[in-house]
């Protein structure tokens, strides 16, 4: 059946995945307040890769946390694919959490006792998902990233790169709205950077929306927009014209 949405003319230009308004977290009181995010509107586009940068302390962690519903804010609005997520339970929070956000860390975060695929598996099992159908999801993802040969390894006989890239793979595993990446090749050698980025880039290119937090700026360059932030607040924006031709020049320029 056709929809409207099959006309590109009907199409609209960008959806608004995620927005926050006045979104404030604080830690302390008295003396020993701490503003870490301090009154921060953000709008991420449908199938838009933005990146966070700034100094150590900035606020960059607390705002992923945030906006992916792992903490709460002091105040302000989050609004992610249409919800309020500061508006919803503990239980729907956590269900959000499970299946509409993916998140990649620097520390990889993945269970040692578990095989590869099995770490892959976990989020669409939690989500109540057949083991079968999580399964056969956690298997595609990990041809998709590369890994259908280490499905049965354990995380700990992999090297950081190809760990990186099975968190990637279980960042996917509900198919999310929003992919959160903190420091994703913060651990990790040049080569296996580029490996991480090359995977980001083809997740850009599948309409995946991602927001990067990263002090690397080469990193930086391959995301569409750049955000600089500082005491908790966005003190630049920039948009990075290049467009996929960019990305992969800057994709290049890494690998010298
Ligand atoms: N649980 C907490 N309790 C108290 N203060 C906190 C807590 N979490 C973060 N902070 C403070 O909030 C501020 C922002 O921290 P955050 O980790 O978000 O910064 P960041 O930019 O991600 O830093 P880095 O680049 O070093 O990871 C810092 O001053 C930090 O000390």
């Amino acid at each position: 059946m056709r929809t409207q949405l099959d006309d590109p003319k009907e199409r609209p230009v960008s959806t608004t995945i995620l927005s926050t308004r006045g979104l404030t977290k604080t830690y302390g009181d008295g003396e020993s307040l701490v503003r870490a995010v301090d009154g921060v509107d953000l709008d991420v586009a449908a199938g838009e890769t933005v990146a966070v940068m700034g100094p150590s302390g900035c606020g960059k962690s607390t705002l992923l946390h945030l906006v992916g519903g792992l903490d709460r804010p002091t105040a302000g609005e989050i609004h992610l694919a249409g919800r309020r997520v500061d508006q919803l339970t503990e239980r729907t929070l956590a269900r959000l959490r499970r299946t509409d956000v993916g998140f990649v860390f620097q520390a990889f975060h993945l269970m040692d006792e578990l095989t590869v695929v099995e770490n892959v598996e976990l989020p669409a099992l939690l989500a109540g998902r057949s083991p079968r159908a999580a399964r056969a999801r956690a298997t595609e993802l990990l041809r998709r990233v590369g890994l259908a040969a280490k499905a049965a390894a354990l995380p700990t006989a992999l090297s950081g790169g190809q760990r990186q890239r099975v968190a990637v793979a279980r960042a996917l595993s509900n198919e999310p709205v929003l992919v959160l990446a903190d420091e994703p090749t913060g651990n990790l050698d040049s080569a296996a950077t580029l490996d991480v980025l090359r995977l980001f880039e083809e997740l850009h290119e599948a309409g995946q929306t991602l927001v990067i937090v990263t002090h690397d700026e080469r990193i930086a360059a391959t995301a569409d927009r750049l955000i600089s932030m500082r005491d908790g607040a966005f003190v630049d924006e920039t948009r990075l014209t290049g467009g996929t031709s960019g990305r992969l020049g800057a994709l290049a320029e890494l690998e010298g």
